[in-house]
């Protein structure tokens, strides 16, 4: 494979492209592209370790980013689960949470991280959804166990320029029009994303395509000459107007951000990797459905609780997770104990919190007290369910 890579151009193209997303040891995906031979992992090497290298261990292992813009956020966020990574200086590769005692975290970058759970070496790992498509091919042996963690946000899209052959070209569609494109003079792409680049162009119609790789500033690509569009991470969009460069309407692979992904094989095999799944998932769900909302308490006057439920419950932001929590409020008056008043709880979206207040406010609400939420659980995390069915339970 590597002789064969040194021989061939510096770009590949879609001839080389199985239009399959599948990962299978009978039809294997194989994409050739050379500038990088590092950024491509055969799909065959990830069925080949499937049958059979993953090392037998009782420890579970998870992958977190070790470096780069996803690594302090994972962190924060599992601190926020209360899973605290107890890593001594930030050159050791390998550490634990405490409160999970069979648990090991492994310090990796996010590509290898989903390289190592297709081999076995990993048994869960929190990355990118856009590395986990890349870098996984479309694997079934990669399972997403939480697909929103609500952080490292951006989407992989094509761009071209703003200017010359492109001015008036503003969605795929005319892209694909574009009588410019042919086999001697094919639209040439600049992208890190050599498995997900191809397949989307050919899904797209695109026919006559030539990828080429770097490693960064692939914004620079098509100022420089090297390439006509690009296809590159985006969040803020920044790098691309700097660059000149403009999105296309139907131009974007994929939106992302962290998920947390499993290997299939691990949690069917190891019951400890569905145990540990289990109370990651559950910690994760408890934290960012909580994030979302606030507690709001307030006292109303009223005849009964129905009577303060009934007016509650006919204010659309105030219905909280089921309903209201109502409580009497007793006082004494003239010797004996009344009721005057009820406490109320809701828990509200926070972005709806201040239309819930002033609702409140309308129909009689008083001393309205608002705390944040740490955690909301479920009877059971409704992702759980979910992913017991894609594991075929
Ligand atoms: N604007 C952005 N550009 C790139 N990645 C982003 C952006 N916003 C969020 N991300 C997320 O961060 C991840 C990139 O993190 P990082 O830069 O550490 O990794 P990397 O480039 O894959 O690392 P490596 O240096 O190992 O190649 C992406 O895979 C994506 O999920
Ligand atoms: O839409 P924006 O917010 O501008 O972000 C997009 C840029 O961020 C990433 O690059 P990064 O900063 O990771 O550097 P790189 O070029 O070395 O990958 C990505 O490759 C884009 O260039």
């Amino acid at each position: 494979m590597a002789a064969l890579q040194a021989i061939l151009p510096n770009y590949f193209t879609l001839a080389n492209v199985s239009s399959s997303s599948s990962i299978s040891a009978k039809r294997p995906v194989t994409i050739t592209c050379c500038a990088s031979p590092a950024t491509s992992f055969p799909a065959s090497a990830a069925a080949e370790a499937l049958n059979g290298s993953a090392v037998e261990r009782s420890e579970v292992r998870i992958g977190l980013p070790s470096k780069g813009r996803m690594a302090s956020e994972t962190l924060d966020l599992l601190k926020d689960c209360q899973l605290s990574v107890r890593q001594v200086n930030p050159r050791q590769y390998v550490a634990k949470i405490p409160q999970i005692s069979n648990l090991e975290v492994w310090f990796q970058r996010p590509k290898d991280i989903v390289r190592k759970l297709l081999t076995g070496d990993l048994d869960l790992g929190i990355v990118g959804l856009d590395t986990v498509s890349e870098y996984g091919q479309g694997s079934p042996e990669l399972i997403i166990v939480h697909d929103m963690l609500e952080y490292g946000d951006c989407r992989l899209s094509l761009a071209i320029p703003k200017y010359g052959i492109f001015e008036n070209v503003n969605s795929i569609s005319q892209l694909v029009q574009m009588p410019q494109w042919t086999s001697e003079k094919p639209l040439r792409v600049a992208t890190g994303f050599t498995y997900l680049g191809p397949k989307f162009m050919k899904e797209k119609g695109l026919e006559h395509v030539a990828f080429s790789t770097a490693d960064g500033a692939l914004e620079a690509a098509p100022a420089m000459g090297t390439a006509d569009a690009i296809l590159d991470l985006v969040s803020s969009g920044t790098t691309l107007r700097e660059n000149n460069l403009k999105e296309l309407e139907g131009g974007v692979v994929l939106e992302s951000q962290a998920v947390l992904v499993a290997s299939k094989r691990a949690v069917i095999e190891r019951s400890a990797v569905l145990t540990t799944t289990h109370e990651i998932l559950e910690r994760l769900e408890a934290h960012l459905r909580a994030v979302g909302q606030f507690t709001v308490t307030a006292n109303m006057k009223g005849r009964s609780a129905e009577e303060v439920a009934e007016r509650i419950l006919s204010q659309p932001s105030l219905s909280g997770l089921q309903g209201p929590t109502i409580s009497p409020v007793f006082c004494k008056r003239d010797g004996k104990v009344i009721v005057d008043y009820y406490a109320i709880v809701i828990c509200v979206l926070k972005k709806d919190l201040y239309t819930s207040v002033q609702q409140l406010r309308g129909i009689g609400g008083s001393g309205v007290l608002v705390s944040p939420l740490t955690y909301i659980f479920d009877a059971e995390p409704p992702r759980w369910a979910d992913f017991l069915t894609r594991l075929g339970h």
